[in-house]
């Protein structure tokens, strides 16, 4: 059965006019490698950590500034939930559509509450924790291009014509700000729309940017703002020691005005700067140490990297499943093609090589996971292909062959076909990032012994369910799995609310 909302009532919560307050008992393990009596045995010894959580309950009004604004994902986004907002309905060849958020966790997914009456009882995600409502969401950001919302959205193809025309309307006056454009740093074939772009050295585009954001605040009258690049995917960046090695290094390339700091980088500089929550939705290494480094001081949210939508999502469950029935992926070949901007910017080797390195990692903890199937340092055979083929458009096309040994020197072999339509399963994703990063801003957490309540860490793990290459900070473990990474952040927002963890044990029925 399906609840719209509920309350938690008991002893490890309290509702106040301002926040939630909740007490969580942490149930972890501490792990000793002991000598007994000559030989070594590892001891596995039950922890309880009791943490304390408070959540501001005053959702703010949002504004979400994108950089890649006229994009396809971000048109796509904008007209969604403009749509969502509208009550826009449109004819298709089968029905009269309704809008939705289809794809989204925060808007269309469901967490389970418990049992009534032997029937298993669930409600909105989005019901665990007060969140900004999407509707209530102003959108702005920049672009390289200056094309308006409503022509992009045509120059995307992404939506009905139908919807397209009711949109219009709505988005055409919506321009994005000149954006920071570097030709070193994406595709040549980029370079056709890069009209609209921020002139001066990189410290003045800075500069730029922190303006541009004040103005956005002020003129919208929005509360907070959080940044989330949407736009082409870059080469990598060098790190080099005394470049961009750490904040100290990279500022002061700023000041140099260093080729090698690249334009996400610098929107990213200027967002920490600004206290800015900033969300990279692309493969390239935008993080580098330095940025971490200054984040981490200036205690700005930063997360990434690369939206998990499609291809990989399907991965890092498949990949979960097999290697957790104790079935061994030998090789995992991944071919996809596609026809939008996106696909033609990858179709450079530089930029390619900054997908391919996302696309590739996503097995790793999954495969360390399993020493009975695998050696140390064994893994399957991993081979990422990108065909741009402009006929399909955004409709991406992922194929996939998962080769495993299985039972008795058995082979088996899964071949996937997945047209991923890539704007319409990335525009959810993109406002699931923002409005968790805005919601985790609200929180704040306290563990026994330490002496005040602080915030998540700067680097937000919370957010690695959306990404292919989750951004953790230093010597924390890397997880990929996706339903780790949705329990991971369901059960973090049931502690806030005094919840347990969803265990799936319903002891109660067995
Ligand atoms: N399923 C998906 O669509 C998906 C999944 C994962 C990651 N991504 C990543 O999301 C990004 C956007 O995808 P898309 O399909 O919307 O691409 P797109 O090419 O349609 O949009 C990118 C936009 O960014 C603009 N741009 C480029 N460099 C810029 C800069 N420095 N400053 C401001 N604007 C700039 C371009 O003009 C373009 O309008 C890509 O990096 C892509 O790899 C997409
Ligand atoms: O998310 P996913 O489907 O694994 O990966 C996708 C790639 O296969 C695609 O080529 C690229 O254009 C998208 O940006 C996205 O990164």
């Amino acid at each position: 059965m399906f609840i719209e909302s509920f309350k938690v009532e008991g002893p490890n919560v309290k509702y106040t006019d301002n926040e939630i307050q909740s007490v969580y008992n942490y149930e972890t393990t501490e792990l000793v490698h002991e000598n007994m009596n000559g030989t070594y045995q590892w001891v596995v010894k039950p922890k309880t950590v009791k943490y304390e959580f408070k959540t501001d309950i005053h959702v703010p009004k949002l504004g979400v500034m994108l950089v890649g604004w006229g994009g396809n994902n971000g048109s796509t986004l904008t007209g969604a939930v403009i749509a969502n907002r509208e009550g826009i309905s449109w004819p298709t060849k089968d029905k009269v559509q309704q809008p939705n958020y289809f794809g989204s966790l925060t808007q269309a997914s469901t967490i389970r509450v418990g049992s009534y009456n032997g029937e298993e009882i669930y409600a909105p995600f989005k019901s665990l924790l007060p969140m900004v409502n999407p509707e209530d969401v102003v959108f702005g950001g920049w672009d390289i291009s200056d094309m308006n919302l409503a022509d992009a959205m045509v120059r995307a193809k992404v939506f009905d014509i139908d919807l397209q025309k009711q949109l219009r309307p709505y988005m055409e006056s919506m321009v994005p700000l000149p954006g920071i454009y570097d030709p070193d740093f994406i595709a040549a074939n980029q370079g056709e729309r890069a009209n609209n772009v921020i002139k001066g050295t990189k410290k003045e585009q800075v500069q730029q940017i922190i303006k541009d954001i004040r103005d956005f605040k002020e003129k919208n009258k929005v509360d907070k703002v959080v940044v989330l690049w949407t736009a082409n995917t870059e080469r990598y960046s060098n790190v080099i020691v005394g470049l961009n090695d750490t904040m100290e290094s990279l500022l002061g390339s700023l000041e140099k005005n260093e080729s090698e700091i690249s334009p996400s980088t610098l929107y990213a500089i200027a967002c920490v700067l600004e206290n800015v929550p900033f969300i990279n939705g692309s493969p390239q290494n935008t993080f580098v140490p330095g940025l971490i480094d200054l984040a981490i001081q200036r205690n700005c949210l930063i997360g990434g990297d690369d939206f998990k939508s499609g291809q990989t999502k399907m991965k890092s469950v498949l990949v979960d499943f097999l290697v957790g029935a104790g079935i061994k992926p030998t090789s995992i070949v991944s071919y996809n093609h596609l026809g939008n901007n996106d696909g033609m910017n990858l179709s450079a080797p530089q930029t390619f090589r900054s997908k391919e390195i996302s696309k590739s990692n996503v097995v790793d903890d999954m495969v360390s996971s399993n020493g009975i199937l695998y050696e140390p340092g064994e893994h399957p055979d991993h081979v990422v292909v990108i065909k741009y083929v402009p006929y399909v458009g955004d409709s991406k096309r992922a194929m996939d062959e998962y080769t495993s040994e299985i039972f008795m020197g058995g082979k088996n072999t899964i071949v996937l076909h997945n047209t991923c339509e890539d704007s319409l399963l990335a525009a959810p994703i993109i406002l699931d990032l923002v409005l968790l990063a805005e919601l985790s801003t609200r929180i704040q957490l306290k563990a026994e012994g330490e002496g005040k309540f602080h915030s998540f860490h700067p680097v937000a793990t919370i957010l690695s369910y959306l990404t292919k290459a989750p951004l953790v900070p230093p010597d924390t473990p890397v997880v990929n799995a996706l339903s780790k990474q949705r329990a991971m952040l369901e059960n973090i927002l049931r502690a806030c609310i005094g919840l347990a963890p969803e265990n799936n044990m319903i002891l109660e029925y067995k």
